[in-house]
């Protein structure tokens, strides 16, 4: 059925495949474009008429493969991929102890930003979260609505989650849309959830509290452009962002 408004369904990170360790993502990592991951993803977005980003998806490089959050709109087309930039690699004191996202996971080189319905997406994923001038480069390259699928850790989760996703909507004038992996996985880890919609005010618009579940809202682009407009914080910046990743 025809939606009555143009719908965007976002799914956390590594939606399809998680908690069974590296190589359980290197298994199921599929070539661009070819895969049933991929082509469930295409026949879902046509079916329910919707706009989807699909969190990530393991797409193969050489023996390694991008952490891919891939874009498809309601014909069921793929309109963008945006490879995760920033990898985990880090100590958290819970039970996984070491991260190591880059053993197994090429690092995206490139901004996107994708003309859609709903506005201009801006595409992130997780830990690009702490990164302020990766969200600096998305707003100046037009950016309005923040897609951040995620599967931050319960540990970090609770300490930085929501000040960290706020302060990018904030800054940056823009939705912010965090869908979060929830649970204990087959491999123990552990995920926060807390699934966030963030208003260009910083406002939480909805949340899942706790643990699964669907948490939607509508998207205001006059409130975004009087937010701007009051405040122009993008032409006050008196720092340039450098060129990089054209
Ligand atoms: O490995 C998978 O299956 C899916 N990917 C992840 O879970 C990724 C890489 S390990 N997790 C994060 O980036 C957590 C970031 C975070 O928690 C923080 O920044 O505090």
């Amino acid at each position: 059925m025809p939606q009555a408004r143009p719908q965007l369904v976002v799914l956390p990170e590594a939606f399809s495949c998680f908690g069974g360790g590296d190589k359980q993502q290197l298994a199921v990592a599929e070539a661009l474009g070819d895969g049933p991951i991929q082509q469930a993803l295409s026949e879902i977005a046509q079916e329910f008429d919707i706009w989807l980003c699909a969190g990530t998806v393991p797409i193969k490089t050489g023996d390694k493969f991008y952490a891919a959050s891939l874009l498809y709109n309601a014909a069921g087309e793929q309109v963008a991929q945006y490879n995760k930039i920033h990898l985990f690699d880090v100590e958290v004191a819970d039970n996984t102890k070491r991260y190591l996202e880059s053993a197994v996971t090429e690092p995206g080189q490139q901004l996107v930003v994708v003309d859609s319905p709903f506005g201009q997406l801006g595409m992130a994923v997780c830990y690009d979260v702490r990164f302020p001038e990766l969200f600096r480069a998305l707003r100046e390259r037009g950016a309005e609505i923040i897609l951040l699928p995620s599967a931050f850790t319960r540990v970090t989760g609770a300490a930085h989650w929501h000040v960290l996703t706020r302060a990018r909507a904030i800054e940056q004038q823009c939705y912010v849309i965090a869908a979060g992996q929830y649970g204990v996985h087959e491999n123990g880890r552990e995920t926060y959830g807390h699934s966030l919609i963030v208003s260009p005010w910083g406002q939480v618009l909805a949340e899942q509290a706790h643990g699964e579940g669907v948490i939607s809202t509508a998207v205001d682009s006059d409130e975004l452009a009087s937010i701007r407009r009051r405040m122009p914080v993008n032409s006050h910046n008196r720092f340039k962002v450098t060129q990089q990743h054209e």
